[in-house]
């Protein structure tokens, strides 16, 4: 499969190409050149199929020209070592669960895909220069990559965060690990991070010196994987009988897993219309009402991991609807929450259900309340778990949060953090300097 850029101004790569360099060379963003619809067979058996078995199908549609299937499936099944499972709610309203995973976040999927591709890739090559991992985050991504390549040969992971707008939890996760994994605490917002990462990518000294790669969602070996669960979802659901008039509301910051959703669609994934569920950083709403993107300097709220101000994907769903603001518009809603509203959200789920909504979910699950129409059945992302922010649920929910064992071991370890500021030249010295 040959992957081209969102700007087109750069020549077809194959998928190794854009594993290992992460971001096109004119700075856009790498497409495959086809998506494979996957057969009426397929759909009309899924329900019988296990989640392990669907993610070989749909990875074999994206990478089975690249990679042997004893291989792919390998990869596969070693990544999704937990399950994304769907749980009722409500009447109507039903939560994909992607928390089971070793960070408590849906980024393990992408992340540990990722990770065992990138081996697999450097594995073929035999051993050269070590691979630089830069991922900026704005709360689960650094987590969820630092502890997918951890101790992993070949390979040094940069996460790059901005300093006081993670969780406490989440700052643990990334900063206590220590290895082969430094985290670099950056005086800005996640799109200074985001901004950092992706000129680093353009420097042709620091790419002379040193192999670069991404494992942002910009990076199509993170992103496309997330397909897996949206499939297992819809098969789930039509175990139950509930399948018809599916409508998928994915809180959005980067929008990457939104995209996957799309990609899963343009393949026949059965879902009628999908949510993008939008903290304050309302970029992508106010696109929808306006047909104009005006990406703006993000703005810190509870729900953290979405505070992003110029979502890399939505160079993707353009180019995956010709730039038609119609197509996107009559295929995807939208909706724009303030953290009272999240936090009134995560009381008034939990007092009328028990079920704990994270500030993510809580996104995700309001924008199903008010936007599913009679005949709808609704699945929100659930997208990490609630003790990840355990301080702001608990206020929310007046109710303890455990939290749970694997969650509980990161946050024995000591921090440790190189403190950065916002300007390239000074992340560009730090990183000659490695
Ligand atoms: N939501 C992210 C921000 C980066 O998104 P990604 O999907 O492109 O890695 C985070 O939690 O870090």
């Amino acid at each position: 499969m040959k992957y081209y850029s969102t700007n087109r101004a750069t020549p077809v790569v194959d998928l190794e190409e854009a594993v290992v360099k992460g971001l096109a060379a004119d700075r856009g963003l790498f497409m495959p050149e086809t998506i494979r619809p996957l057969p009426k067979e397929f759909f009309d058996t899924i329900d019988r199929l296990s989640f392990h078995e669907i993610a070989c199908r749909v990875a074999e549609a994206f990478f089975g020209e690249d990679i042997p299937k004893e291989d792919l499936d390998r990869i596969v099944c070693d990544t999704l070592a937990f399950d994304c499972p769907v749980a009722e709610v409500e009447d109507r309203i039903y939560s994909l669960e992607l928390f089971h995973g070793p960070t408590l976040a849906f980024k393990d999927v992408g992340a540990r895909f990722m990770a065992r591709l990138l081996r697999y890739f450097i594995g073929k090559r035999g051993a050269g220069r070590t691979v630089n991992v830069l991922v900026a985050t704005s709360g689960d991504t650094g987590s969820a990559v630092a502890n997918g390549f951890l101790g992993v040969d070949g390979i040094h992971v940069y996460v790059l965060y901005p300093k006081g707008k993670v969780s406490p939890i989440q700052e643990c996760q990334f900063t206590t690990l220590g290895r082969n994994v430094t985290a670099v605490e950056v005086d800005g917002v996640f799109d200074d991070c985001q901004r950092l990462v992706k000129s680093a990518f353009m420097d042709s000294e620091l790419c002379e010196k040193m192999t670069l790669t991404s494992a942002n969602s910009i990076n199509v070996a993170r992103f496309l994987p997330q397909a897996f669960y949206y499939f297992n979802a819809y098969a789930r659901m039509k175990a139950l009988g509930k399948a018809s008039e599916l409508v998928i509301s994915v809180p959005s910051g980067n929008f990457g897993n939104i995209t996957a959703g799309l990609f899963a669609h343009r393949m026949g994934l059965p879902v009628k219309r999908f949510i993008a569920a939008n903290n304050s950083n309302d970029i992508f709403y106010n696109y929808l009402f306006t047909g104009t993107y005006s990406p703006k300097a993000s703005v810190q709220t509870i729900a953290n991991a979405m505070d992003v101000g110029d979502p890399s994907n939505f160079a993707r769903i353009l180019d995956l609807y010709d730039n038609s603001h119609e197509r996107i518009s009559s295929l995807i809603s939208g909706f724009a929450y303030p953290d009272s509203r999240i936090r009134l959200t995560m009381h008034d789920c939990y007092a009328a259900t028990g079920y704990l909504l994270d500030p993510h979910g809580a996104c995700g699950y309001q924008a199903l309340k008010d936007g599913l129409q009679p005949g709808e059945t609704g699945i929100f992302l659930e997208t990490a778990h609630p003790a990840k922010f355990k301080e702001t649920v608990e206020a929310a929910v007046e109710a303890p949060v455990a939290i749970p064992d694997r969650l509980a071991a990161f946050m024995n370890g000591e921090k440790k953090s190189v403190a950065m500021s916002a300007d390239f030249s000074d992340f560009k010295d730090f990183l000659m300097r490695q």
